[in-house]
């Protein structure tokens, strides 16, 4: 038994009727639905999980569990999501060459959805308020091999701050009382109080008001909300267009009894609200969520990213010297490179031994900035080392220095040993398992096979999300 409150039952009871309400109360005693969705950007993206049952209206979903020691996740091949929590990054209809900003970004679900979308053209910033969060922010987008995501710790704020009217597209999945998640998370229930939603929705009228500024005229806003109170969703909506006048789209997706719409008489009787989507768990589809999509009044206008003053230019992007750049090109041009990486040379920059490519060239004065862009790899002393996120890129596209590893052998290098391969290649290579490329490795002589898989990632390869 869950044991749901007697204020949280007596609202829903009052909300839905008694016996839509005790519907909502039985499925939330049920199992979750899990789900996955395959990477597109992959260069292989067979996977050894059933796609027998895909997720409605979702490119490469399917229900089923995963499990975060195969390679499919660790090599950014799948992505482990609760099938209404695709709805929210799939409804934004992002398009390559755009600027979009996912502004409660963590753990990365609906990011690397978004990423996906934009297909190595355009800019993704990513932002987390919550430090740690932003770490596993940067794992999950890396091992998805996107490179051109700009990932920072700020506060919405601050944010605006920097890039106002900047985004053609904004996702708020705000921080919310998260009754959708209460089959999944069961804490969720005993911090459930009307006074902790009332409290979630002042929270994200602040945090909207600032994702408001960023938007350029004519953008699109999307909202979305993990939980069913009306103060955080269709109230929110109607606060958005009585204030700033945005007018809420259909999602233009075929009728189905598995996604409700929202409702006009839960925010003040505005008709359009039932352009706005709905997922009840006892629908079946998955968890619980709330999506409305927004366009910003007035007419795009094309709005140039803040310029570094000369100064702080120099500090972000410092060119390589003729002798970094040679080593840099010797292990660089032993791979296929992706097409939005061709052109690295004109890119690259270094940064205290980093070399990286930015993914955005603007001014990120005072900005907590966790990456930006592909971090090619490090300088050491004489050489260069290329780095984990650029093996990730690189398993986007057909490679020949690859060495695949057996079940056993696999098991042994992500705990961080080395294993003895039968090979005619020597140094740098990319490993894979299964044909799913991880990590970078480098081979010796002795056709040993040196361990370069990122310590940190030894700790985390069963850390599996489900948002
Ligand atoms: C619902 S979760 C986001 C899930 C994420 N979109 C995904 O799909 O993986 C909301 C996130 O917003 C973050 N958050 C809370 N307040 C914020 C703020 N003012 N600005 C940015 N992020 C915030 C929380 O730390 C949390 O990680």
């Amino acid at each position: 038994m869950l044991g749901l409150s007697a204020e949280f039952k007596t609202k829903f009871v009052d909300l839905l009727g008694p016996a839509e309400a005790e519907n909502l109360f039985k499925a939330m005693e049920a199992d979750s639905k899990k789900a996955f969705r395959v990477n597109s950007l992959k260069a292989s993206q067979n996977v050894a999980y059933s796609t027998s049952q895909p997720v409605p209206y979702i490119p490469s979903a399917y229900y089923g569990n995963i499990n975060g020691q195969d390679p499919e996740w660790v090599s950014g091949t799948v992505y482990s999501q609760d099938p209404a929590a695709m709805f929210p990054a799939f409804v934004t209809k992002v398009h390559p060459g755009e600027k979009v900003l996912d502004l409660c970004a963590a753990p990365g679900g609906k990011s690397t959805a978004l990423g996906q979308a934009l297909d190595g053209q355009g800019l993704l910033v990513a932002n987390e308020i919550n430090g740690g969060r932003a770490a596993i922010l940067r794992e999950n987008l890396e091992r998805w091999g996107l490179a051109n995501a700009l990932i920072l710790n700020e506060d919405s704020q601050r944010l605006a701050q920097h890039f106002p009217s900047f985004f053609d597209r904004i996702l708020v999945d705000a921080p919310c009382s998260g009754e959708g998640m209460f089959r999944k998370d069961p804490d969720a229930i005993a911090y459930w109080s009307q006074a902790y939603v009332l409290k979630c929705a002042q929270r994200q009228k602040e945090i909207l008001a600032e994702a408001v500024k960023m938007l350029t005229p004519g953008g699109i806003l999307v909202y979305s909300t993990c939980t069913f109170s009306p103060e955080e969703d269709e109230e929110i909506v109607a606060w958005l267009v009585e204030n700033y006048g945005f007018e809420i789209l259909p999602a233009d997706l075929p009728d189905t009894e598995k996604i409700s719409l929202g409702r006009p008489e839960w925010g003040g009787g505005l008709a359009d609200l039932a352009k706005t989507l709905r997922f009840w768990p006892q629908d079946g589809l998955g968890e619980g969520q709330f999506v409305a999509i927004l366009k910003k009044p007035g007419e795009k206008a094309a709005v140039k990213a803040k310029k570094p003053k000369k100064r702080e230019k120099g500090r972000l992007c410092q060119r390589p010297t003729p002798t970094e750049r040679s080593l840099i090109k010797e292990i660089i041009s032993q791979f296929n490179l992706p097409q939005n990486l061709q052109d690295w040379e004109k890119r690259v920059c270094v940064s205290n031994g980093h070399v990286f490519i930015p993914a955005y060239t603007g001014d990120l004065t005072g900005l907590k900035v966790i990456s930006n862009g592909l971090e090619l790899g490090l300088l050491k002393k004489k050489r260069f080392e290329p780095g984990h996120h650029l093996a990730e890129v690189l398993g986007t596209i057909a490679q020949t220095r690859v060495i695949d590893l057996d079940q056993p052998a696999y098991q042994k290098y992500l705990h961080g040993e080395t294993v003895k391969v039968v090979s005619n290649l020597k140094g740098f290579v990319l490993v894979s398992s299964r044909g799913l490329i991880f990590s970078f490795g480098k081979l010796t002589g002795q056709q040993v096979l040196k361990n370069f898989y990122p310590k940190g990632l030894r700790q985390f390869v069963k850390g599996v999300t489900n948002d």
